[in-house]
């Protein structure tokens, strides 16, 4: 359960769990989802590319040009290792008109603040229609 602007959301995560680029993009994942969250890692260009063809297939698969979308840089503590820098990431995100944020899963207030960002991304596509607990899918 998180709560975003006094809304209580209940949230059903579905991990892809070792998706790259030459994965088929499973149907079921195009189903019954609301939200995707798509994360690379600041220090490496390798997973920076394989989001980028997860998304065209993920588009491909659901048939529209824009679905509620974050992209993650994931960790951004690793400092030394870095090699994407956020505006890379940001300007990714614009292209595709999805939400941006950089993480770490070594801090508990990023990992929240990922769900509630497409959370708000999910309520812009329902028209922010107020309700007293929604169920969504994210995966
Ligand atoms: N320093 C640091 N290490 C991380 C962070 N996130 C994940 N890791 C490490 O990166 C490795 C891979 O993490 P996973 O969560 O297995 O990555 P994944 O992309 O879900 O992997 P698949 O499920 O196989 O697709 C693990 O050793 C984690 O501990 C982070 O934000 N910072």
């Amino acid at each position: 359960m998180v709560s975003v602007n006094g809304q209580d959301f209940n949230l059903q995560l579905v991990d892809t769990a070792g998706q790259d680029e030459y994965s088929i993009f499973p149907q079921s994942h195009s189903m019954d989802i609301h939200g995707y969250v798509l994360v690379y890692s600041v220090t490496s260009m390798k997973s920076f590319e394989v989001v980028q063809v997860l998304h065209d297939k993920l588009l491909d698969m659901v048939g529209k040009i824009q679905v509620p979308t974050v992209l993650v840089g994931n960790k951004k503590d690793l400092h030394m290792e870095r090699v994407i820098k956020p505006e890379e990431g940001k300007k990714l995100a614009d292209s595709w008109g999805a939400a941006f944020m950089e993480s770490s899963a070594k801090e508990n207030q990023t990992a929240v603040e990922v769900f509630k960002r497409i959370i708000l991304e999910m309520e812009k596509v329902d028209g922010n229609a107020p309700s007293e607990e929604k169920k969504c899918a994210v995966m």
